[in-house]
């Protein structure tokens, strides 16, 4: 039974927004985890993506060992390469870079994935990764040698969504990458929900309430924020239950 994915499919239907908080394993102490997912806890988020662009082998084991400790939210992998596969957590976005031509990050990775997987019960979630150009160059486009797709190229971005959703991607992600200066325009998001009939994904950049709800009133079912917590974990105030 697939329950992470029936949740956000449940949700979807019912337009209930669901919120992603990225952890970034280089960035998170096993020290501040207790106190940090405390926060997320007490917020409105319904989902932890661990995760990182370049994460040392064995980090992110461990720190999702450390966040089940203290809650029940679902815990998805959200890996930029197959070292941080771990069977203790709840779930992977298996990512296809669907926006770049680089073999590795299309299909590559995920053959070396397989023998890994096979020993996990991870619920394995096939997910169409789209970077979108942001003002400045990201991890994902520096570690995957990639180019994002511009921002002015919205039928290039809509086409490439649904190309990803016809080969059978249960999930399509806009990426303007960790730290984006633009978050994705909520004219691209509206555009490629109208084409979808798969959940959507929206992450990069956003800041403040007002941009989140942005991203939901555009058609993003499911919105993924890391740096705004990892720079001011008081925005969680501002995203009380
Ligand atoms: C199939 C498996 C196991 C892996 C997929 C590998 C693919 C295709 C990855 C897509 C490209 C990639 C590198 C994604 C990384 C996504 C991610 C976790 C981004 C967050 O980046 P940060 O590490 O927060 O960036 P900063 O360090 O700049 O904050
Ligand atoms: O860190 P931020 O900018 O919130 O981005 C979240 C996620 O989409 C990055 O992969
Ligand atoms: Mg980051």
């Amino acid at each position: 039974m697939s329950s992470i994915y029936q949740n956000i499919i449940t949700s979807s239907l019912k337009s209930k927004k669901l919120l992603a908080v990225l952890i970034d394993p280089d960035k998170m102490s096993l020290e501040n985890a207790a106190s940090f997912i405390s926060k997320v806890n007490s917020s409105v988020a319904t989902q932890i993506f661990v995760g990182g662009s370049e994460v040392d082998e064995g980090i992110t084991e461990a720190l999702v060992i450390e966040i089940k400790r203290y809650t029940n939210l679902p815990v998805i992998l959200f890996p930029g390469d197959v070292i941080q596969i771990t069977d203790k957590a709840d779930g992977i976005l298996f990512l296809s870079l669907i926006s770049g031509r680089n073999p590795d990050y299309l299909i590559g990775k995920h053959v070396e994935a397989v023998s890994k997987l096979k020993s996990t019960n991870l619920e394995i979630i096939s997910t169409g990764y789209i970077l979108i150009e942001n003002g400045k160059q990201t991890s994902v486009e520096r570690v995957s040698q990639t180019k994002p797709i511009k921002r002015s190229t919205i039928q290039t971005i809509v086409d490439t969504a649904k190309a990803g959703e016809l080969l059978g991607a249960k999930l399509i992600y806009l990426e303007a990458g960790s730290g984006a200066t633009h978050p994705i325009e909520p004219e691209i998001i509206a555009k490629v929900k109208k084409e979808l009939d798969v959940p959507l994904i929206v992450g990069g950049g956003i800041r403040s309430s007002s941009e989140l709800e942005s991203a939901y009133k555009a058609g993003a079912d499911l919105v993924v924020i890391g740096t705004a917590f990892e720079d001011n974990e008081d925005f969680f105030n501002e995203l009380k239950k």
